[in-house]
């Protein structure tokens, strides 16, 4: 028996949400961006190996895999529920690229973590499973948020609720939306972008924050878009990180004199993103964006739709 589960690329932060909005993306073009993780019966508790376009980046332990961890917590938590462990093989596919803002760490995690509980029969749930990703990003960032995980996992764009036993709710978005993901093919580390930011933030910050996530959340549901588009300004992040991100601020005046919405730092960079209601326009801005931004043969450019699935079950055998 064995399950293979995708799991897409995600926003972090959308700009507008630092920590609490997110948003699940896929390539127009059917490109699956993400990692794939098997898990098939095993010889022994754990074994993994790993292929894929990024393998040659990820630790060369075994032990030091994301992967790994996350099948000692998945054991920790049915040892819990008294329910056995079965001997398993791992298998990664390492499809996204690391350090690189489209929520790579978090593709791993919930691939797996998704494979293991399915593989498993599901033993744990919605919300127990995403609780444990959220646990296995801060382990590798240096603190917990779930707004890679949670769209990666759910789909869509999310918020984070962390209320009455919810840890995120899907918002509504624009059909007619489209998401142009610019990878330089430098790396940021997550880790290092987060510690670089400031420990408190001014008054008028905090207001301005406040104003824009509360209009994009409203403008969101009330379905005005250009409003949404408005309100898609960071002020806790962006300007800190921007020196990190060679040629970003060129690129974002270029794709909002070409027509895009809106234009941000995807998670914590250096892929960008930039949010355009016309195919063309988008089709302009990623060739544009492609010989300006991209930086080396790993760069690439994808113009994506929200993608309202999150992990999916790709294959089985039973
Ligand atoms: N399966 C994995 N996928 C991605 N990163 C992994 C994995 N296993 C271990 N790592 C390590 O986790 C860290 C992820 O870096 P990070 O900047 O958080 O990436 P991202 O922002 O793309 O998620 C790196 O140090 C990487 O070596
Ligand atoms: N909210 C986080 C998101 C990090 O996303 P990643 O894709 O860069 O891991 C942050 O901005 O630090």
């Amino acid at each position: 028996m064995s399950v293979t589960v995708y799991a897409p690329a995600s926003i972090g932060n959308v700009s507008v949400g630092f920590d609490v909005l997110g948003a699940a993306v896929s390539p127009v073009d059917g490109t699956l961006l993400g990692d794939k993780v098997t898990v098939a019966a095993g010889t022994e508790p754990f074994s993994l190996r790993c292929e894929g376009d990024f393998v040659a980046k990820l630790p060369a332990e075994p032990q030091e895999n994301i992967v790994y961890h996350c099948w000692q917590v998945f054991a920790r938590e049915l040892d819990k529920k008294n329910i056995s462990l079965k001997p398993v093989s791992m298998t990664l596919a390492k499809n996204m690229p690391i350090g690189s803002g489209l929520g790579s760490s978090a593709c791993s995690i919930v691939a797996a973590l998704d494979a293991l509980n399915r593989f498993h029969d599901n033993p744990l749930t919605e919300t127990e499973l995403l609780a444990l990703m959220g646990e296995m990003e801060g382990q590798i960032s240096g603190g917990v948020h779930y707004d890679n995980v949670a769209p990666c996992y759910l789909g869509g764009l999310q918020f984070m609720v962390e209320e009455l036993g919810i840890i995120s709710q899907s918002v509504p978005s624009f059909d007619n939306w489209y998401w142009v993901m610019a990878y330089p093919g430098i790396k940021v580390s997550t880790a290092e972008a987060r510690a670089i930011l400031p420990a408190q933030y001014r008054r008028q910050d905090i207001i301005a924050h406040g104003r824009y996530l509360g209009g994009f959340i409203h403008a969101c549901h009330s379905q005005q878009p250009q409003l949404a588009a408005k309100m898609i300004k960071d002020v806790v992040a962006e300007p800190y990180r921007e020196g990190l991100l060679p040629g970003f601020k060129q690129a974002r005046q270029y794709a909002l004199e070409a027509g895009a919405l809106a234009s941000g730092i995807s998670g914590s960079g250096p892929t960008m993103f930039s949010i355009c209601d016309d195919l063309e326009v988008a089709e302009r801005i990623a060739r544009w964006l492609q010989q300006h931004y991209v930086q080396n043969d790993e760069g690439f450019v994808h113009v994506c739709r929200l993608d309202s699935q999150g992990s999916t079950e790709i294959g089985s055998e039973y």
